[in-house]
This record gives structure tokens, C-alpha cells and sequence, in this order.
């Protein structure tokens, strides 16, 4: 499992991220705060009315004007609800929003991920992250109404204190000073302890994953309590976290605590004083008692929902974990789709995966148009990085890498993976029909070209005994299918469309002779430079050339 990488995000960089991410919907969110203004008035017209309401009881003067208050009292209660139901509604809409733009963003880019640099992560667990979606869905709805809402109704509920008295503003002022201040010097440890739990949260998904993986391995090992020790070392490291985490939380919720309780006091004392000292009438004292209570109310819910700040930082930071992970580079150059075949050369390659362990040293070699090249070498010798070079994965390879004469880093990649045929051991079955697994639904590809390819590597035998054919639907990583029928679907997918580059790891394993006359035939046809690996002897004579690797070297001996 990778270790975290984002520990040093500071709040203020996650701040600007989360920032972004809403800006993109500025127009919803401003709507949003021009409802919360209006029903953060209308909410004080409350008071205002009870007050000139009760001011009217106390003269006895019970005319018309009473019930117009009544009435405009229910009016403002009303409208602050339809205010609510508003900003409800256009939040669903950010969090829907939210949902597609990050499915998208992560389909888009999962392909296009740079592998080089993710190699440290296991990409199932990696995506992981996207759960978080459903974090920052829940705590955007604290964040962009109720935490605004209180701040506005605390300070206009101050504001309004203020007609009572002016102490009242000045008071209710230092108060809201020390909190922000508290929040300030606080929220730089929130948000760091928040990121600590959350990565063990995903440490201890990621190890669930891995045990449900390789799940034979725990049920058939001797009495063994691994498993249970690993979970119980991540628990109780995510408990610490979390521990800390809540620690900081507390501090917020006492400052705050504190804010309610010398806030209340405070206005009772001075709001009993002025009455007492008939500053203001009995009217005024209970509204202002309204405002305060409103003032309390706010306070809690700020409490209550400060943690869902730092879960939403986080949340963001996490999604980003895959949705802004960096790219492959690609160049601009389209190799034409009508090549039949293109010329090879290494110049002087090496390649490392970590500096310390150089992987390809000093390759040279020309393949010529429509030539083949057989590469063997033993287990571990640098035959699938040198097949992987090809395909433009890595790009920080010294030498040149020239196809057709053009270094690989200037091709678009797409093109260049349009037009070669690949097959490496790290591709996969993925859940879905068997056709899905062929074509992956690319749109040029007829069915007939399909079940020709499924002919050649004889898969087309498996199809037609399958109840539903190729609308049957496949395990992940094709769990209940033999090694064979494995190798042939990922055979047939490679051989799918027109290429004029074949680069295939051990492309004749599993095949009986029939079927392996039949891909040398389709191979030889198509008349593509082909690149391939294989310990078979029956490729010895197909090859125009063969080189040994040893120790990521060409062996000339
Ligand atoms: N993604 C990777 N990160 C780091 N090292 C790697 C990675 N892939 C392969 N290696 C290492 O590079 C070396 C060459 O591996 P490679 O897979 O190219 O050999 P190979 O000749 O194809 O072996 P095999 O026949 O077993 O597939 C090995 O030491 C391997 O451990």
C-alpha cells in the first residue's frame, strides 16, 4: 500500500482547491447566499413584529394593524421556508453536478494516467478515493447553506442588537474576534489531523480490498492471525488520528461553547439592566431575547458543524488524489492509419523504473518495415519493458526511440496506440459482455472483422458455446475462465483494427498448431513490423532477427 503523498497540502492550498471546484458553479452558489441574506432578514422580521405586537397588547390597543402584523408575521415565516426549499433545491443540483463532473474526470483520465509516475499505488485501491464524492456531497450542504446562514444570522443578529443598545454590537464584536482568531490558529491542525484519519481510513479499505483479493491465500493458510493483527495495527492507528483529530475539534467546540455562554450572559445581564434602567421597554427586551436565542441557535449549529469543513477539505483533496494526477505526455504527430508497417530504431536506450536499478541499458537495434524481431531473454531480463517502451508509457528514457525516423515522444499517443497492436501480460479482463471485452464499443469495428479475429485465435469456439455469445457477460479479471480462453480474448482485442505496429508478449502460448499457423498467417498478411517475446521454438524461424536480453542488456554471446 503507498503511502500517503498529501500530507503536506496546507489548509490554505486545500482552501483554494475547494474554492475552485465551486467556482464552477458560482452562479448556483451565489444564488444560493443572496436566499440566505433574504431569509436571514425575513427570519429577524420575526422579532420585530412580535415586538411591535406585544407594544400594541401592552397599550391595549387592539385595532387592524394587529392583525396586519399577524398576517405579515406569517408572511415572513412562510417566505423564509420557500427561501429554504430554494436553496435545497439548487444544492441537490451542485451535488449531482458534483457526482458527474468527478465520474467524468476520473473515466476520462484513468487511461491517461501517468503510469511512471503511479507506480508506487495499486490503482484499484487508488480510486478508492471517489467514495469521497459522497463525503463532500454531505458536508457541501452544511458548508454552502447552514455555516453561511449562521455567520449571517449571528452578525445581523448583532447588527440589530445594536438598535437596542450600542454596548450590545461592541461586545457581541470582541466575542466574534476570539472565535475567528481561535479558528484561525487552530484550523491548520484540524485540517492535518483530518487527512492523517482519513488515510488510514483508506489504508484499512485498501487492506480489506487486498485480503478480499487474494482471499484463497487467508482461507487456506495454517492458524494464522495476520490478518487480524494487520487491521488491528491500521485501527489503531486511524483511532489515534482520529483522537487528535477530535482533540483540535474540541478546542473549536469550547471556543465556541464560550462564545454561547458569555454572549447569553452578557445580553441577559445588559438587556435586564437596560430595562430595569428603562433604556428600553419590555417590547424591545423580549425581541432582543429573540435575537439572542437566534444568535445561540447559530452558534450551535457552527458547532455542530465544524467538522464538516475539515471533511470537506479533505474530501476534495482526496478526489483529486486521481482526478488531477498527472497525465502521460503526448506528442502532436498522428502516425498515419495508413501504414502498413514502420521502421524501428534504439539508439543508446536506457531506462530505469527507480534510478537505483537502471532496467534497459545501452539498447541498439533497427527493426526495418514490416520486419520481425524476436526478443528472449530469461525471467526478469527487461523483455516487457522494452515491449512497454513502445507503446509510449515511459518517457523518461535516455537514447532515442525513433518510429519512422520521428523520436516516439513527438507521436499523439492515441495515434500511435491506434496503430499498434499490443499485447502484455499486465492488460486485463474487465466486467462486461464478451464482445465489450473485444471491441471495447469502438465504433469502426464491424462484427464481422470481430468474429474473423476470434476465428484466427480460435476464441470463436468458446463464443459459440456460450448460452448468450457475445452478449455474455464476463467475471472481472475473467475469474471463471481458463488460462487459455483468457489468453485468446486478450489476443483476439489486440488483433482488432488495422496496425501497423504488433508489439506481443508471448502472443503463441496456449495455441494449438492450427491456431498459431493461422495468427503467423494474419501476422505475415498484414504485412505490420512485428515485435514480439516468446520462449515458444516455434517462432524461431518466423523472426528476421532475434536478440537476447540479459540483465537489461543486449547478450551477444
Ligand atoms: N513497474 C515496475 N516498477 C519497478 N520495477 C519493475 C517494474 N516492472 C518491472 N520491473 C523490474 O524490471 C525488471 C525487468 O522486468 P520485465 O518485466 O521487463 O522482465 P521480463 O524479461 O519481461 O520478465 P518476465 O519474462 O518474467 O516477464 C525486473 O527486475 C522487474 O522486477
Amino acid at each position: 500500500m503507498a503511502k500517503e503523498k498529501y500530507l503536506e497540502t496546507t489548509i490554505t492550498q486545500a482552501l483554494s482547491k475547494i474554492f475552485r471546484l465551486l467556482w464552477l458553479d458560482k452562479k448556483d452558489i451565489s444564488a444560493i447566499y443572496i436566499y440566505s441574506v433574504f431569509a436571514g432578514l425575513v427570519a429577524l422580521s420575526l422579532p420585530l413584529g412580535i415586538q411591535s405586537i406585544i407594544t400594541f397588547v401592552m397599550a391595549a390597543q387592539m385595532s387592524t394593524s394587529i392583525g396586519i402584523l399577524i398576517a405579515m408575521v406569517l408572511t415572513g415565516t412562510f417566505l423564509s421556508g420557500w427561501l429554504q426549499v430554494r436553496q435545497l433545491e439548487i444544492i441537490e443540483k451542485i451535488e449531482q453536478k458534483i457526482f458527474v463532473r468527478y465520474a467524468m474526470e476520473y473515466a476520462h483520465r484513468l487511461p491517461k494516467l501517468d503510469i511512471s509516475k503511479l507506480d508506487a499505488y495499486h490503482l484499484p485501491e487508488l480510486v478508492n478515493r471517489f467514495i469521497d464524492v459522497a463525503s463532500l456531497q454531505k458536508s457541501l450542504h452544511k458548508l454552502l447553506v447552514d455555516i453561511p446562514a449562521s455567520i449571517i444570522q449571528i452578525l445581523l443578529g448583532t447588527i440589530l442588537l445594536a438598535f437596542y443598545h450600542p454596548l450590545f454590537i461592541a461586545f457581541g464584536l470582541v466575542l466574534l474576534l476570539i472565535v475567528v482568531l481561535i479558528i484561525r490558529f487552530t484550523s491548520a491542525r484540524g485540517f492535518k489531523t483530518s487527512m492523517e484519519t482519513s488515510n488510514y481510513k483508506y489504508q484499512t479499505l485498501g487492506w480489506f480490498e487486498e485480503m478480499a483479493r487474494s482471499i484463497k491465500t487467508f482461507k487456506y493458510a495454517r492458524d494464522t492471525r495476520f490478518h487480524l493483527d494487520k487491521t488491528d495495527a491500521i485501527s489503531t492507528k486511524y483511532v489515534r488520528a482520529r483522537t487528535e483529530h477530535f482533540a483540535v475539534l474540541k478546542v473549536q467546540y469550547w471556543s465556541m461553547i464560550s462564545f454561547k455562554l458569555l454572549i447569553t450572559a452578557a445580553m441577559l445581564i445588559l438587556g435586564v439592566t437596560l430595562l430595569t434602567q428603562q433604556q428600553i421597554n419590555i417590547g424591545q427586551f423580549i425581541a432582543s431575547d429573540i435575537v439572542i436565542i437566534a444568535i445561540i441557535a447559530s452558534v450551535e449549529k457552527l458547532i455542530v458543524n465544524m467538522d464538516q469543513v475539515y471533511e470537506s477539505l479533505t474530501a476534495v483533496e482526496k478526489l483529486n488524489k486521481v482526478a488531477q494526477a498527472d497525465v502521460e505526455h503526448t506528442g502532436s504527430i498522428i502516425l498515419s492509419p495508413t501504414k502498413p508497417s514502420v521502421s524501428i530504431s534504439f539508439e543508446d536506450v536506457s531506462f530505469a523504473y527507480h534510478p537505483s536499478n537502471i532496467q534497459l541499458k545501452n539498447i541498439n537495434l533497427e527493426v526495418a518495415k514490416g520486419e520481425w524481431l524476436l526478443i528472449k531473454g530469461s525471467s526478469g531480463a527487461g523483455k516487457t519493458t522494452l515491449l512497454r517502451m513502445l507503446t509510449g508509457a515511459f518517457q523518461d528514457f535516455t537514447g532515442k526511440i525513433l518510429i519512422d525516423g520521428i523520436p516516439i515522444r513527438n507521436y499523439d499517443i492515441d495515434s500511435l496506440r491506434n496503430q499498434t497492436s499490443i499485447l502484455l501480460g499486465h492488460q486485463n479482463i474487465f466486467e462486461g459482455t464478451v464482445l465489450q471485452n473485444l471491441s471495447l464499443c469502438t465504433e469502426d469495428i464491424s462484427l464481422e472483422h470481430i468474429s474473423a479475429m476470434a476465428k484466427i485465435t480460435g476464441l470463436d469456439v468458446f463464443i459459440q458455446g456460450l448460452p448468450n455469445g457475445y452478449d455474455s457477460v464476463l467475471d472481472p479479471v475473467g475469474k471463471r475462465i481458463s488460462a487459455i480462453i483468457r489468453h485468446q480474448i486478450l489476443l483476439t482485442r489486440a488483433l482488432i483494427g488495422k496496425h501497423s505496429l504488433v508489439v506481443m508478449e508471448e502472443p503463441f502460448s496456449f495455441l494449438n498448431q492450427v491456431q498459431k499457423d493461422d495468427l503467423t498467417a494474419k501476422l505475415k498478411a498484414d504485412g505490420s513490423t512485428v515485435i514480439i517475446t516468446s520462449k515458444d521454438d516455434y517462432c524461431q524461424n518466423l523472426a528476421d532477427q532475434t536478440i537476447t536480453l540479459k540483465n537489461g542488456e543486449i547478450s551477444y554471446e
